[in-house]
């Protein structure tokens, strides 16, 4: 029966528990102890269902009650270690007699195949193989295992050691295989020396635990959670409760929970970052008992919070935000000014802190609109997903629907539910929040968002406000999209005429430049009248801070779409096929011909998908592209036809057509002879 305990349990150090003392313990006290397993599997994690952080939630209370006293914590963890055991034992035993083997050894040892019908040989197999296991995983924690070893020379204190190792060349960052590193082993066991050579030699501390808690871990990991237990009480702390959540914990967080002020100072010194969250979203504060570290943590997140808010003016400095939009979007540059000039003032204080900022775009469709609020909103809340909050009004067209904008009022359906907006506000009350199409939604609706703009404020249905001072709002709108867009061609126009007449005058201020500037003029005969018009309200104009004018594309900016699009094919092609593609400036021009005014870049998109990525995946299907080719884009635009099925175009035109060629490792291009999908020897 032993045989199918896992050895390693009898192997605990002193400081838990010898084999013979396991089993020398009265029966009185397991009964006493029994069951604590199963009581930790049915509360997983007791610090994420409570809002309150505590350290007595977090640390292990009977240990830490009696860890002046070795002899008392025997006493008492002894008769649990052995009911946990002759629960696990019993338990295997009974599995294996069902022939149903769990997955934890299935994972560790071979399952005979065939035998369902004959269940007890099956289960002693089991047996075997499990005690085969179980001392097959004992032997993997081998001493010459440089990184455990470094480990366990933390929690021993044994800095020469650690020294030694880290000069043989052990990475200081190492990982425990259940999560953690000799930084957080030597911080929470008190390890002074050892956390000073540690991070002498680079250990990070801002690394976080990768171990969540025992039963998680042991999910995670197919590890038997008696295993992952005795590993985290042997190998880490046993003044840790088993239960609690420990993924994310850095150093700091654990040198607080040990309430050893000393590794709190050296940390911090070192770079710890007093204000990171583990992944509850507490900082090591939230776990400091009241006096010395609490006040220097607090200290110290003060001081961070200077160096990073310098940090990050410098970043802004160096890296303005127009730069930063315009990584992702091509052209539009009044556009990106606009905006970015506005974020400036509200993110240095120049602006009105009574009211959130309000945007309205306008433009066609497909030229940026919806890109430029989710590059803003990333900028903002960097990658966090309720940072941006995207409406769209053309759901919220009847006057019934403004109850799914902030939810019913008592006594209606959907009260309990909430509204859409007020749901999402509540979570992030300074979000970037998109209304698109604000011109379809209810006069209503419209009225809610007056209130919203003016106040910085929103009652839901169940009569909570929730304030949104700090949130940007931006409107997107086609209203008046064509008259924008004709106006900028004709600007365009205008521009390249006097290019062309100073060029011809030889004058020496002329400017290649396709920027051309809506004029105040156009905006108040022209724009302000129509969205009057259709808002049928001055005080919801006036209330947006800006109107922003989205242009249609400029050749060049359709090149560039082109290429962003080709790119994007490309290292498709080449991290799924091994196909690398090339191309030369004709083929933009030829793809950029696709244009559409009234789809903007989707038009592009849908132009290479069309030309481009169809005809690669026809080639593809009929076995024309091998692994590793190069294919090469080419405009062909000779009058004899083409290669046959290229493109799918006909036979005899002159128009320029697109030709893919393969380029073999002599250099030499072959075209390829794609077969048109529907034609009949295919
Ligand atoms: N100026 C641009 N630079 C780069 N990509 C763009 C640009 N404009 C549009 N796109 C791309 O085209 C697609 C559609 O753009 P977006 O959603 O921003 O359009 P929109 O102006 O909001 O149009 P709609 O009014 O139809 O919502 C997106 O994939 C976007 O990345």
């Amino acid at each position: 029966m032993l045989s199918s305990i896992p050895p390693r349990i009898f192997m605990r150090r002193s400081r838990s528990l010898s084999p013979c003392r396991v089993f020398q313990t009265n029966t009185k006290d397991a009964a006493r102890n029994h069951n604590i397993l199963e009581n930790a599997v049915a509360n997983r994690n007791p610090i994420v269902s409570t809002s309150r952080v505590s350290r007595r939630g977090i640390l292990n209370e009977e240990a830490k009650a009696l860890s002046g006293s070795p002899a008392v914590l025997y006493h008492h963890l002894a008769p649990r270690w052995l009911s946990n055991l002759q629960d696990r034992r019993s338990s295997w035993a009974s599995l294996a007699s069902k022939g149903r083997n769990n997955q934890y050894w299935e994972k560790n040892g071979e399952r005979p195949d065939g035998e369902s019908g004959n269940t007890r040989p099956y289960g002693l197999a089991c047996a075997g193989v499990l005690s085969t296991a179980a001392v097959a995983f004992c032997f993997k924690k081998e001493s010459d295992n440089k990184g455990d070893a470094l480990l366990e020379a933390a929690r021993t204190n044994n800095s020469q050691d650690v020294s030694r190792l880290l000069a043989e060349g052990v990475e200081p960052n190492h990982r425990h295989r259940l999560g953690w590193t000799a930084l957080m082993v030597a911080a929470m066991n008190r390890q002074h020396s050892v956390v000073k050579v540690l991070l002498e030699s680079g250990a990070d501390p801002n690394a976080g635990d990768h171990f969540n808690n025992v039963y998680d871990t042991s999910r995670e990991k197919g590890i038997h959670s008696l295993e992952v237990l005795v590993s985290r009480e042997d190998e880490f702390s046993s003044r840790l409760s088993s239960r609690a959540g420990f993924r994310g914990c850095t150093a700091l967080h654990y040198a607080t929970l040990a309430d050893d002020p000393l590794t709190v100072r050296m940390l911090l010194e070192k770079g710890a970052n007093p204000l990171q969250t583990n992944a509850l979203g507490h900082t090591a504060r939230a776990y400091a008992k009241e006096g010395e570290i609490q006040t220097l943590l607090q200290d110290w997140e003060g001081k961070f919070q200077e160096v990073q808010a310098k940090r990050e003016a410098e970043e802004r400095r160096r890296f303005p935000l127009e730069r930063r939009l315009k990584e992702h979007i091509i052209g539009q540059e009044g556009a990106i000014n606009t905006v970015a000039s506005a974020i400036r003032r509200k993110e240095n204080g120049w602006y009105d802190e009574e009211h959130p900022l309000v945007f309205l775009f306008l433009g066609s469709s497909g030229i940026g609109k919806t890109e430029l609020a989710k590059q803003v909103a990333r900028y903002m809340h960097k990658d966090l997903k309720k940072g941006f909050i995207r409406m769209d009004m053309s759901e919220f067209q009847e006057k019934h629907e403004v109850a799914k904008f902030i939810g019913s009022p008592p006594g209606y359906v959907g009260h309990e539910e909430g509204g859409q907006l007020t749901k999402k506000l509540k979570a992030c009350p300074n979000a970037v929040v998109l209304f698109d199409e604000v011109d379809k939604a209810h006069p209503d609706v419209l009225t809610i968002m007056l209130q919203l703009f003016d106040e910085g404020r929103l009652t839901d249905g169940k009569g909570k406000t929730i304030e949104c001072k700090d949130a940007i709002f931006i409107m997107t709108s086609n209203v008046a999209s064509d008259d924008i867009a004709q106006h900028a061609l004709q600007l365009r126009q205008e521009a390249q005429e006097l290019s062309r007449r100073k060029m011809a005058d030889k004058l020496d201020d002329v400017q290649k430049n396709d920027d051309v500037t809506i004029s105040r003029q156009f905006k108040d005969a022209v724009i302000r009248p129509i969205l009057k018009a259709h808002f049928r309200r001055d005080e919801f104009l006036g209330r947006i801070n800006e109107i922003v004018y989205f242009l249609p594309f400029c050749p060049s900016e359709l090149q560039q779409l082109v290429s962003k699009e080709l790119n994007f094919w490309a290292k498709k092609a080449k991290q799924s096929h091994d196909i690398t593609i090339l191309w030369d400036r004709p083929v933009l021009d030829l793809l950029a011909g696709g244009y559409n005014l009234h789809y903007g870049a989707r038009s592009i998109k849908h132009e290479v998908e069309r030309r481009v990525v169809n005809q690669l995946a026809a080639a593809y299907e009929q076995e024309l592209l091998p692994k590793g080719c190069t294919l090469r884009l080419s405009v062909h635009s000779e009058d004899r036809g083409g290669a046959q099925g290229q493109e799918g175009e006909g036979l005899g035109q002159s128009s320029p057509s697109l030709r893919l060629e393969v380029v073999g490792k002599d250099s030499k291009a072959q075209t390829l002879n794609i077969r048109p999908p529907l034609s009949p020897g295919h």
